[in-house]
């Protein structure tokens, strides 16, 4: 199994996810600076990883803190989370972590180094869930798979994976899951521009777990659904709004569309966690916008010729109407049906 995340000896460990797959590396990570440039820099991504980061950063934040003044503690703790705040806007998991994390902090009764123990443990709690509720994910998303074919050809967008989370995955969850259940022929990744998170990181869970995948470019999709090649679409999600909204990761939403035309379900896998319910509808999503040179560029090789304009939104809304079935750790369910979860 893959965990991208690991706590020991009094550290964080994170798979390098740049590096992937050229070159598997741990880096260790001690202090929350070094967590917040992780986070920004995409050494770990995918909404429920960047949660748990989160929260060991929260931790790291706390064990720097030298007072035995509660109120001085919790003042500079909320500052931290402000430090971990601005690393990622999408994903909500980031400020569903932070959010936990502080107010354990805020109702935990005892001394300074009490709460920093709490803390610690919290943080390897949110962890632990993070992987169960895959599991359960994984296992909930089999009872909704199309019955036949028997074997299916899933795609899938972008990671996520093990390397996405605490460990395997949501939407990929749903893949291992299916695989194990002898339900699964082939995975179809798309690349995934700009970042090419589908070639490098899907591709290399799927290699490491001896899953069948092809990897195709984003402008494949809609010519292999129509030659028949894909049974099913799963993707995870950075937020989704209380309406079924689903940001996820760019070319989601154009994947919806054809996957409608082709009469194709479309499922989104993700815990509850990540689930805003203060946002009514996706149009309230903040859309992280990325450098430029993740288009631009391909590794070091510059593509386009001087004088050219650039536009690089990391994510989009997928409208709730295209959605098949959210999967939740709970159950799959439409996405007009989220509520219940509140
Ligand atoms: C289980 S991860 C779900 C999403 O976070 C994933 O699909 C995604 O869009 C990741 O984006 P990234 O920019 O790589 O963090």
């Amino acid at each position: 199994m893959i965990y991208p995340i690991l706590w020991q000896d009094d550290s964080v460990f994170l798979i390098d996810q740049t590096r992937i797959p050229a070159e598997y590396r741990l880096v260790k990570i001690d202090r929350i600076e070094d967590m917040a440039h992780g986070i920004k820099t995409m050494i770990v991504r995918g909404a429920p990883a960047i949660g748990v980061a989160a929260a060991y950063g929260m931790y790291l934040g706390a064990r720097e803190i030298e007072t035995d003044n509660k109120s001085i503690f919790l003042e500079k703790l909320a500052f931290f989370g402000q430090q971990l705040r601005q690393t990622r806007p999408t994903a909500v998991n980031l400020f569903w972590a932070i959010d936990r994390m502080l107010k354990t902090a805020q109702e935990t009764e005892g001394t300074v180094e009490q709460i920093k123990t709490v803390l610690l443990e919290t943080a390897k709690t949110i962890n632990q869930e993070d992987i169960q509720t895959c599991q359960a994910i994984g296992d909930k998303g089999l009872e909704v798979l199309p019955p036949s074919p028997q074997k299916l050809r899933i795609l899938t967008h972008c990671n996520a994976g093990a390397l996405a989370t605490a460990g395997y995955g949501t939407a990929l969850g749903v893949i291992r899951s299916a695989w194990k259940a002898e339900r699964l022929v082939r995975v179809y990744a798309d690349e995934t521009r700009p970042r090419l998170q589908g070639a490098k990181l899907t591709a290399w869970e799927c290699v490491q777990e001896g899953i069948p995948v092809t990897v195709i470019t984003d402008n494949m999709a809609a010519h292999c659904m129509k030659k028949g090649m894909i049974d099913a679409v799963i993707v995870g999600a950075d937020r989704i709004a209380a309406n079924g909204d689903t940001a996820n990761k760019i070319g989601t939403y154009s994947l919806a569309l054809v996957a409608k035309a082709h009469q194709i379900p479309f499922f989104v896998a993700a815990p509850l966690s990540t689930i805003d319910f203060q946002l009514a509808t996706g149009a309230e999503i903040t859309i992280e916008e990325r450098d430029f040179a993740e288009v631009y560029q391909v590794g070091d090789t510059v593509l386009t010729p001087p004088g050219v304009d650039f536009y690089n939104p990391a994510f989009d809304v997928t409208p709730a109407e295209l959605i098949t079935k959210i999967i939740t750790e709970y159950g799959a369910v439409n996405p007009g049906d989220l509520k219940q979860f509140q």
